[in-house]
């Protein structure tokens, strides 16, 4: 079972709290993350990977200012995707020369913001993207730091929407087209080429996938060797599953050490690594209430004050997560659909569930802390929910539920104003 969900004396607690007390506190939805499981989840990489080598968090995967934070003083550096999650990094004080910047669609203002602030390295996933990065920097004044991101061609055996490393998918350079990308960066007075990265998917629950694109990309390494240029760094991603069913907890330290015995002729390399997922799904927690229970001649529906909006990832993936109600004994109830609010078919958190809930129960969706408030949206222009960190004896607010009332005034506000400029 999830650590941070367990029953005491038949009820149920999120670490040193009942999940009662929370909801009664903070209200539902509510987002609730353990900053004990947080710790747990980056000692087991961080205990296993001596330094130089890095562990840059995926920003995507949580994007709390309070979870980066932790991340910092755990001495994390950072992976981000967007000039959003630079900026959130920044606010949450930590050190620009800890970013890389992954994704395919930099823009011209995101790569100027990113040089002006003097970020670690750039993750290049194209030719054109290489060059737009030159021409800044070289209008900057300023050498850009480069990593050119190879699609290793390697079947992660995940759900087709985040494997990320196969030729049909959109990220990285070609394994086979990648020479020139790297004979133009070599060359460029105005690209710094410090390394290669590769990133083939999420939730893989495997090292062999991992390990099969890292020898790929230390045949990268050699062939550059060979050609006079030098790489400092190798970057392997992140992707590592958790168990959100019936799946093994991953590998950690085997996987570590199997990278780190390719490594050993290479002592001029650092490796990093950009876990998301592994590091904060399991620390999380999405507290619903049951609104009501439907009865229809097919199927039993507890319909909850959570939705797809909160939790993506049950609509888009079919993807399962552990669903506890709040007294043990309700575990034992008839075949039921955990349901939201939103006026969609595919708004479910999980289906066929053995519940006995009522109106008014508590329900707990498991291992939520990734991918879950940072996919969430205002769909159905519902308000977002609350989020409360656990640390030790204390439930602390991080984000207090945005007003459905502010977002529909700022709308009208900005509407109005058009409206007149019209008119005049
Ligand atoms: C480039 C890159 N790095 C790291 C990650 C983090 O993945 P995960 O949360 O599965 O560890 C992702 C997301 O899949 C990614 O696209
Ligand atoms: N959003 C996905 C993971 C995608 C990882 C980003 N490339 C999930 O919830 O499982």
């Amino acid at each position: 079972m999830n650590r941070v969900c367990h029953y005491r004396d038949g009820v149920l607690w999120l670490d040193d709290f009942r999940a009662r007390d929370l909801a009664q506190q903070f209200q539902t939805p509510l987002y609730v993350y353990s900053e004990q499981t947080i710790i747990d989840r980056w000692l087991r990489f961080a205990d296993a990977w001596p330094a130089p080598h890095r562990i840059c968090y995926a920003v995507k995967a949580n994007s709390h200012i309070a979870i980066l934070q932790l991340m910092a003083r755990l001495g994390a550096g950072f992976d981000i995707v967007s000039q959003g999650e630079l900026e959130r990094v920044l606010a949450a004080g930590a050190e620009p020369a800890t970013v890389v910047f992954s994704g395919v669609a930099k823009s011209a203002e995101e790569i100027r913001r990113a040089l002006s602030v003097g970020i670690g390295c750039f993750n290049v996933e194209s030719q054109q993207e290489l060059q737009r990065i030159e021409a800044i920097a070289s209008d900057m004044g300023k050498v850009a730091n480069v990593s050119i991101r190879i699609n290793p061609n390697v079947d992660a055996g995940t759900h087709p929407y985040i494997s990320t490393g196969l030729k049909t998918n959109k990220f990285g350079i070609d394994y086979e087209l990648a020479d020139a990308v790297f004979d133009y960066a070599a060359q460029s007075p105005t690209l710094n080429l410090q390394g290669i990265d590769c990133h083939i998917g999420s939730q893989i629950t495997e090292p062999a996938p991992f390990l099969d694109a890292a020898k790929r990309m230390f045949a990268w390494v050699d062939k550059l060797a060979k050609r006079g240029i030098a790489i400092s760094h190798l970057d392997l991603g992140g992707g590592f599953g958790v168990p959100y069913h019936d799946e093994a907890a991953f590998p950690t330290a085997e996987y570590l050490q199997g990278l780190l015995g390719l490594a050993k002729d290479y002592p001029q390399l650092t490796l990093m690594l950009e876990p998301g997922r592994s590091l904060v799904a399991e620390a999380g927690v999405l507290l619903t209430r049951v609104e009501y229970v439907k009865h229809s001649t097919e199927k039993r529906f507890a319909i909850v004050d959570a939705g797809m909006n909160d939790l993506l990832r049950p609509a888009l993936y079919q993807a399962y997560h552990a669903i506890l109600p709040e007294r043990e004994e309700q575990q034992l109830g008839q075949v039921t659909d955990i349901v939201g609010p939103v006026c969609e078919t595919g708004d479910f958190l999980a289906h066929a569930r053995h519940l006995a809930v009522a109106p008014g129960d508590l329900i707990a969706v498991a291992n939520a802390g990734a991918y879950g408030m940072s996919m969430s949206s205002n769909y159905n222009s519902r308000r977002r929910p609350a989020e409360v960190l656990l640390q030790g004896q204390q439930a602390k607010l991080i984000t207090a539920r945005e007003q459905y009332s502010q977002l529909w005034q700022r709308e009208q506000l900005v509407y109005t104003m058009q409206s007149d400029e019209g008119e005049a």
